[in-house]
């Protein structure tokens, strides 16, 4: 199930993030979407996503954890609300913890998939566990603890041009 992305339904200002922002060219552009109880991205490293050649550089999975895990969070928390996610008021995550344990190189070939689950969701906070598995294979394990942003960082992003995020 890959055809109802999380990141497709952030808002526009909040859409130029690195790892996920659909709106920034340059950065990963990750989809996440439901599975189940669970939530799943596929993302294909690029040629020179290296760290040595044919093994994917570990800054660019920990940055696959982070976004799956956020947009993990957000979801769960519009779901357990029990509305969808392009809905008000928006529940917006960011990141107070990542935490990630590189159990053995990953190799460079086809996409990697990325599964989250979600391990807690109390208050502002939702804890997401995350695997990034290559050919089947569980190369990268992490965990991401998930706060709701609080509103005067939201209020500073509504200040900022487009060209500066
Ligand atoms: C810088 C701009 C970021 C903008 C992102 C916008 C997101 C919009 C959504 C969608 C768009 C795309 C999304 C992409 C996102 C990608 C990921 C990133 O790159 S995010 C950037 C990196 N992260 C930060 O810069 C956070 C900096 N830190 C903070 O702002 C605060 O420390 C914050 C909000 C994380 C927590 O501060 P408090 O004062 O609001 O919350 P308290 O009350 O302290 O904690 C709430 C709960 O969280 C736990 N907690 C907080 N920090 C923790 C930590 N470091 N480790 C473990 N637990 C922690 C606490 O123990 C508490 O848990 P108990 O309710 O008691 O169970």
């Amino acid at each position: 199930m890959q055809n109802d992305n999380f990141q497709d339904h952030y808002p526009d200002e909040l859409s130029y993030c690195y790892g996920c922002g659909r709106h920034n060219e340059h950065g990963l552009q990750l989809k996440s979407s439901w599975d189940g109880d669970e939530t799943v991205a596929l993302f294909q490293p690029k040629p020179y996503h290296i760290a040595v050649p044919g093994y994917v550089y570990g800054g660019l999975l920990a940055s696959l954890i982070d976004c799956h895990g956020t947009g993990t969070a957000s979801a769960a928390a519009y779901r357990n609300e029990g509305r969808a996610m392009d809905t008000a008021p928006p529940l917006r995550f960011v990141t107070a913890s990542l935490q990630v344990d590189y159990l053995r190189p990953t190799p460079l070939g086809g996409p990697l998939e990325i599964r989250g689950k979600i391990s807690e969701l109390k208050g502002r906070k939702v804890v997401v566990n995350v695997t990034v598995s290559a050919d089947g294979e569980v190369c990268v394990q992490g965990k991401v603890i998930a706060v709701q942003m609080p509103e005067h960082m939201a209020a500073k992003m509504d200040a900022i041009e487009p060209e500066s995020k």
